[in-house]
């Protein structure tokens, strides 16, 4: 089978996260400050380029490389013929507009004004589909001094906590552009890669390891109905019977988040020995 070609952001908010994400999909990564272009796993037939994020979906969409992980927003930002297989949970921020209060309320007063990016791709069209006459000043990063310096009356940007926002003395100006998170891209057409699909599996698996966590309790019989609605699984819960008369132990996958207030209720419905135990990795 051919090697699958990987392509894998090299820097920026994009490249430890997905360095991460692949390492516990088992796959071979750069050791910390290591600087290899290329990384080559032969014992999963894979290989990895490390490239600057926003040309990943230039690389994918051009079928030079198989798959790669880019942001939403980079993706649309390049126009290349490249299309979303998987969100990846990390990387999430919005793109939005700002101003300084006073320039602008909404869309339509941005005619014949001045908005700085560097995601021009992305705002030109953007502007286009709604019949906005803007000019896009296009600008490689640190795009909200650009009001302050007087080179634009707005900007369109990533948002994140809008911390960088508020210092510069801005406000957010209009609906969200989008919402962006990393993303496993691969060519617009054609079929996938051999070797795609059990990369997809192995990611799949990382973020519902990620999402979820393992609850073990014991409960009284006649409970267990009740108990199976507050952790009904992914399928279905387990329940086997205990030792002890009248019990039984179920086994259930229960969202990270909502593991707290469940052993509580679990708790008031007299479940115990109620344990929660981390997903090291799992194909659901
Ligand atoms: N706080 C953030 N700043 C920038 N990008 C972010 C942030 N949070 C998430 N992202 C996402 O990371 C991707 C941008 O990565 P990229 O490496 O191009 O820029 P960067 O992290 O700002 O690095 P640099 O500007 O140093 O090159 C986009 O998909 C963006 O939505
Ligand atoms: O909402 P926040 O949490 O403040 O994060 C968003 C900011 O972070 C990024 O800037 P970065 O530091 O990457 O510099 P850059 O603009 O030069 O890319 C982005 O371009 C925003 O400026
Ligand atoms: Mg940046």
């Amino acid at each position: 089978m051919n090697t699958l070609r990987i392509a894998v952001p090299n820097k920026g908010s994009l490249a430890e996260p997905a360095a991460e994400m692949l390492r516990e999909a088992g796959y071979r990564q750069r050791q910390d400050g290591g600087r290899e272009l290329v990384l080559s796993d032969p014992e999963n037939n894979v290989e990895f380029f490390f490239l600057r994020p926003r040309d990943i979906a230039v690389y994918v969409g051009s079928g030079t490389l198989d798959v790669g992980i880019t942001g939403r927003d980079l993706l649309l930002d390049s126009h290349a013929p490249a299309r979303e297989l998987l969100p990846l949970g990390f990387a999430g921020s919005t793109f939005r507009f700002a101003a300084r209060p006073g320039t602008a309320d909404q869309l339509a007063d941005f005619n014949g004004k001045r908005v700085a990016t560097s995601y021009a791709g992305l705002l030109d069209s953007y502007l286009r589909d709604r019949g906005i006459d803007a000019e896009v000043i296009k600008l490689d990063g640190a795009v909200e001094t650009a009001v302050q310096l007087g080179v634009a009356d707005i900007i369109a940007d990533v948002v994140e906590t809008g911390t960088t926002l508020r210092q510069a003395g801005l406000e957010l100006v209009g609906e969200p552009i989008l919402k962006s998170e990393a993303v496993l891209v691969t060519r617009a057409d054609g079929d996938s890669a051999p070797g795609t699909e059990q990369l997809l599996r192995r990611l799949k698996g990382v973020l519902v390891a990620r999402r979820y966590v393992m609850m073990d309790y014991d409960i009284r019989a006649e409970r267990v109905e009740e108990a199976s609605e507050l952790t009904p699984g992914l399928e279905s819960p387990t329940v086997s019977p205990l030792h002890r008369e009248g019990w039984v132990a179920v086994r259930s996958m229960v969202p990270r988040d909502q593991a707290q207030r469940v052993m509580d209720e679990l708790w008031e419905i007299g479940a115990r020995a109620i344990l929660v135990t981390d997903i090291l990795a799992c194909r659901i």
